[in-house]
């Protein structure tokens, strides 16, 4: 099921692999919110993932002033770059001759950030020709095109050799797939020895079973949230081995709390919040070994 069917500027587009992935495809080819894009238009660097850190109310200032929002909005970019700043932390050593997979890379942000950081190769892979056509598009504008690619493929099915890759990540992208099949194919192309990190939402087993906010999360973003269990059995079983887990979520409410007060809520705010303080969903960073 991986014929060509047709192409964009700068990507061949195979068919998806199931109904569902081609409801995804749809999904992230008609985004255009402008939480997404004007945090992105601060600095070039466009984000799919949600921030972590303290919120510098200095930097914020008054509410009443009219740069307020404009102020806002680079406030809730800074700490979206924040977080990707933290996966990038945990890839272990990183050299230029290296070449990194970002799984479900949406607009490039986080790929962008990781060459900058280490001189290295990065392939981006996601179901949007949109967002592959727009992180190409980046690339070349920031003249990086030949260190920074993006390429519509499937996560669960990539073209990269066996053991070729020093390390690679999901950031927000892991619910959209079988955790079984993903860690399956990181764990193919990865080296031994290299780096998997992933930053995820997960429900918490501790609760019992996915809350109504959960729920609310998936029926939105037509995504299937799994357990933090899940995650850990599916990483044991397909040899990568936790190094490092961290709990992120009382680093990610502040993030959530002060985009509730912007303009540019999308109303799902109110369900990452509440899950977050009820203890059902979990923001979490598992970084493993590949062994
Ligand atoms: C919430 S966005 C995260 C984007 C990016 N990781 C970031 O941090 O900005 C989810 C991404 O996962 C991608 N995705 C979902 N299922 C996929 C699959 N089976 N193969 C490749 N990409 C997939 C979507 O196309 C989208 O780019
Ligand atoms: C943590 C979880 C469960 C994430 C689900 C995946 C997802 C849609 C992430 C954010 O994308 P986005 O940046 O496009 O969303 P928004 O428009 O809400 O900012
Ligand atoms: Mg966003």
């Amino acid at each position: 099921m991986t014929t060509e069917t047709t192409s964009t500027a700068s990507v061949r587009i195979p068919a998806p692999a199931t109904p569902y992935q081609g409801d995804i495809a749809r999904y992230w080819n008609n985004e255009a919110r402008p939480v997404n894009l004007r945090l992105g238009d601060v600095d070039g660097l466009y984000h799919h993932h949600y921030g972590i850190g303290d919120v510098d109310h200095a930097a914020l200032g008054d509410p009443a002033h009219s740069e307020y929002e404009k102020k806002l909005i680079a406030e809730l970019h800074r700490l979206e770059s924040a977080q990707a700043e933290v996966l990038l932390d945990h890839l272990g050593p990183v050299g230029p001759d290296d070449t990194l997979v970002d799984a479900g890379c949406g607009r490039g942000g986080s790929m962008v950030m990781a060459h900058r950081r280490y001189g290295c190769k990065v392939e981006g892979v996601t179901l949007s020709a949109t967002q592959a056509d727009f992180g190409n598009r980046r690339a070349r504008e920031l003249r990086i095109e030949d260190h920074v690619n993006s390429r519509v493929c499937n996560m669960l099915d990539t073209p990269f050799e066996k053991g070729s890759i020093a390390a690679s990540w999901n950031n927000e992208s892991s619910m959209y797939v079988d955790l079984d099949d993903l860690f399956a194919e990181h764990s193919r192309f990865l080296r031994v020895g290299g780096r998997y990190v992933t930053i995820t939402g997960c429900w918490n087993p501790r609760y019992g079973q996915p809350s109504k906010w959960v729920s609310q999360i998936n029926a939105h973003f037509e995504c299937n949230i799994h357990s933090r269990r899940e995650y850990l059995r599916a990483m044991a079983d397909n040899r990568l081995v936790p190094q490092t887990i961290v709990d992120l979520t009382p680093d990610t409410l502040p993030y959530w709390e002060l985009r509730a007060t912007s303009s540019l809520v999308t109303g799902i705010e109110k369900a990452f919040i509440e899950s977050y303080r009820d203890g059902s969903f979990q923001y979490v960073l598992i970084a493993a070994d590949r062994v």
